[in-house]
């Protein structure tokens, strides 16, 4: 199935249009003269063609539009979701629990008690196209992984920060992590069993801390500033753990799992440069660790045959030097030859507010000419509008420059629904956007997520993909509390929306080829089909 819009089906409501407007008007005058005469009645015959004319008017533009056939299951299916939505949703309102009304922390365990969640965790969801390695897999799992090793060592520094706000920098102790047999200065470096043991309250204490110290979750950040610049920081110890090789390993199969378990069948990550190291202190320089990753997935798959890929856009930070970011584009062109499926095109991340995509256009246009010497396609899958801010200066107009740059999807998008223009360009040049509501309200961009602006990108005909980001740095897993939250803060979204969200995924993922995203796209739909069934069947 094509996300292709052909180009003449956009433009043929135009006549139409200009015909209903004709149409309205004139009725419009002749209802108010049957009022002035004082015969104002229900509604008629003509006034609910007209309703209905104009109500399909407004459904044309949907990005899901002709999504489902409406067979008698599929209707069966949508009134079970909508009968749940209705019904939980009013009787959570009532208790002013309702769920997208909640920052996440809060809303979390409202979700888990409710049926369709256990309805949406069941859902297909597709491919996700929009996560940071480093937060997959649920904290707790990684600091008792990482304190289970024998030789994992902590010790706590002070870290320093640079915020965007006042005061330009601030500190925190973070714990940081080694995994060696090597003996380490023991002033500074304790055994990770002796620190969760000596850990005031004992182990179990010290993984809380360690999650909580790792965690945006605790903190209600005033400002997306505050917020950012925390955030950015929690990354740092999840690469110490993350560069262990055996621990990485590990983490990568139960990144699979975690994620196949909620429905999720084809996965694009962001990555950054990196090598890690064995438990002999020997470096695995990138390109191994890519070739684990591989073997990993490939296993995967042999026990999972339905589970389509795990592939990576190579990152770097946008707050990098000029010279850096050189270094990383003429690394992701050697590995996009060496590594074509794993690595599938670049971008840049951080907060958007460090570097305005307008500094580094010289850069990675040469990037885009560089990769054309080389013989290697080079496709950027830039984050931009992740921001409160509304152009024309930086970081909202970094949406301009992405769609200049050639970018294939945007990520977040967070502030394009205020442009017109380019919400037209994008959906003119079928770009998608990659939206995470959760990560959106932990980073302090939208309180209710009724007011999250992807409602109005979806129905305006801006093709949707939903990701969670970072999730363990959000205290969860998955994907599946986003679709809940976007269909419940939605009445607007059906079964259909679900549908086409989860096909997105396939659609404009970087799966090579008509033929492989054709078979990702068979696959999706047989368990599609049978979701609907069980969901027919209440
Ligand atoms: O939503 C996001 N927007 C931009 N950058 C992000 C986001 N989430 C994480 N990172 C950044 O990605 C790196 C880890 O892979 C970190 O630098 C983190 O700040």
């Amino acid at each position: 199935m094509s996300a292709t819009v052909p180009a003449a089906s956009r433009f043929r409501w135009a006549p139409f249009a200009a015909g209903l407007l004709v149409l309205v008007l004139a009725y419009y005058f002749s209802v108010k003269r049957r009022i002035s005469n004082d015969e104002a009645d229900v509604p008629d015959g003509a006034y609910l063609a007209l309703r209905q004319a104009l109500l399909e008017l407004d459904n044309a533009t949907r990005f899901d539009r002709n999504t489902l056939q409406w067979t008698a299951l599929e209707r069966k299916a949508n009134a079970y979701l909508h009968k749940l939505r209705l019904h939980e949703g009013a009787a959570l309102e009532a208790v002013s629990r309702f769920p997208p009304a909640l920052r996440f922390p809060d809303a979390k365990s409202v979700i888990e008690g409710t049926r369709l969640f256990d309805a949406i965790r069941r859902m297909p969801k597709g491919g996700s196209l929009h996560y940071h390695l480093e937060a997959l897999v649920d904290q707790k799992w990684l600091v008792a992984a990482a304190a289970n090793e024998s030789n994992c060592h902590v010790s706590f520094e002070a870290e320093t920060y640079r915020t965007f706000a006042n005061p330009p920098t601030a500190s925190v102790k973070l714990p940081r992590f080694k995994f060696t047999s090597q003996s380490l200065p023991s002033t500074e470096w304790v055994t990770c069993r002796s620190a969760r043991e000596r850990h005031p309250g004992g182990p179990a204490a010290f993984d809380l801390y360690a999650e909580s110290v790792n965690s945006v979750i605790p903190n209600a950040y005033a400002t997306e500033d505050i917020a950012w610049a925390r955030f950015g920081m929690v990354f740092n110890m999840l690469g110490d753990l993350l560069h262990y090789q055996p621990l990485f390993e590990r983490y990568i199969a139960q990144a699979l799992q975690t994620f196949y378990d909620d429905g999720v069948t084809y996965l694009e990550v962001r990555i950054s440069k990196w090598p890690n190291y064995d438990e002999h202190g020997r470096v695995v320089a990138f390109s191994e660790v890519l070739d684990s990753v591989k073997r990993i997935v490939d296993a995967f798959r042999t026990t999972h045959p339905d589970f389509i890929d795990l592939r990576f856009i190579y990152q770097d930070v946008r707050f990098n030097t000029p010279e850096g970011i050189q270094a990383s584009l003429d690394t992701v062109i050697s590995l996009r030859k060496s590594h074509p499926l794993q690595i599938v095109g670049f971008d840049l991340v951080g907060h958007e507010k460090a570097t305005p995509l307008i500094d580094l256009v010289p850069l990675l246009t040469a990037g885009t000419r560089a990769a054309k010497h080389a013989k290697v396609t080079l496709d950027y899958f830039l984050h931009a509008g992740e921001t409160l801010h509304a152009g024309p200066a930086p970081p909202d107009a970094n949406l301009v420059d992405a769609l200049l740059l050639g970018t294939r999807r945007i990520g977040h998008g967070f502030s394009l629904s205020k442009h017109a223009g380019l919400m037209s360009k994008v959906i003119a040049s079928d770009i998608a956007v990659e939206v995470a509501v959760i990560s959106n309200q932990m980073l302090g961009l939208v309180g209710d997520i009724r007011r999250h602006p992807v409602i109005d990108m979806m129905l305006h005909g801006v093709q949707v993909v939903l990701a969670s980001d970072d999730p363990s740095v959000f205290g969860y897993e998955g994907v599946s509390y986003d679709f809940y939250q976007v269909y419940m803060a939605f009445e607007a979204l059906d079964l259909g929306s679900l549908k086409k969200l989860a096909m997105n995924g396939i659609a404009y993922s970087a799966l090579g080829g008509a033929e492989s995203k054709a078979r990702a796209m068979g696959g999706f739909e047989r368990r599609w089909a049978e979701w609907v069934q069980e969901l027919a069947a209440h």
